[in-house]
């Protein structure tokens, strides 16, 4: 589990920021971990902003929301920049599905640890074609941490790293859930749509 590194109570351009990135594939546990990491920040009494891209609306206009219904209030941002005046007198500052939001992402990240925050930012490596998901490959590059976190496979119970996609649409942004993803291992997302999903074994 990630422990926040110690952090000296001295005014931000007195002390350092740093990046902590949290990845994997959808129902991996992202969302969760991100609100863990914000509440606990909290609790500290440091002041904390949270933000996502508009374009995520699938569970709430504002608040972020885990699959197993975990949420936080967040503002949500068309565009990267934007993010730097809103959190300008945040301590922490925690970011949602980072895969949506434009290239200036990476920039803005930098900014604000250059500034003296905690930057921690959650969203998918890779798309549902397996392939690196826009900012997040150099967002990982840049970060001081990363946590990398797995679903378990629908299909055979291992340990799942991919987001399969269930409908047939080849855009790379479709927002969905259950309805339209599912997580699975190496093997039973290579196997595609000829993966026989397990038989329950117990009531
Ligand atoms: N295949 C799965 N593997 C693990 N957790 C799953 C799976 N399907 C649904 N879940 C639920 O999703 C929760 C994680 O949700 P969330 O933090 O929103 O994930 P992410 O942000 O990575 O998509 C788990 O605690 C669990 O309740
Ligand atoms: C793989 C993949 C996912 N999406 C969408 C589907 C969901 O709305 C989000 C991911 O949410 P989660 O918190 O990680 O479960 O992204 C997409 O648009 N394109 C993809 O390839
Ligand atoms: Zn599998």
């Amino acid at each position: 589990m990630f422990i926040e590194p110690a952090r000296r109570r001295e005014p931000p351009h007195l002390r350092t920021g740093w990046i902590e990135i949290i990845c994997g594939s959808m129902f991996s546990g992202k969302t969760e971990e991100l609100i863990r990491r914000l509440n606990r920040a909290r609790i500290a009494k440091l002041k904390v902003g949270i933000v996502k891209p508009s374009l995520d609306t699938r569970y709430d206009i504002n608040d972020i929301v885990s699959h197993n219904a975990s949420v936080i209030p967040s503002t949500p941002v068309s565009n990267a920049a934007d993010i730097l005046a809103l959190v300008a007198d945040c301590e922490v500052v925690g970011i949602d599905e980072a895969q949506f939001f434009d290239g200036a992402i990476v920039e803005v990240c930098q900014q604000l640890a250059d500034s003296g925050k905690r930057v921690i930012v959650a969203g998918l490596d890779m798309d549902f074609s397996g392939k690196p998901f826009g900012c997040i490959p150099q967002l990982m590059a840049i970060a001081e941490f990363v946590t990398k976190v797995h679903a378990i496979c629908v299909v055979c119970g291992d340990v799942a790293h991919y987001s399969y996609r269930l409908v047939p649409s080849q855009e790379r942004v479709l927002l969905g859930e259950t309805d339209s993803y599912e997580a699975r291992c190496r093997r039973c997302f290579n196997l595609g749509p000829d993966a026989v999903h397990r038989e329950w074994v117990y009531e």
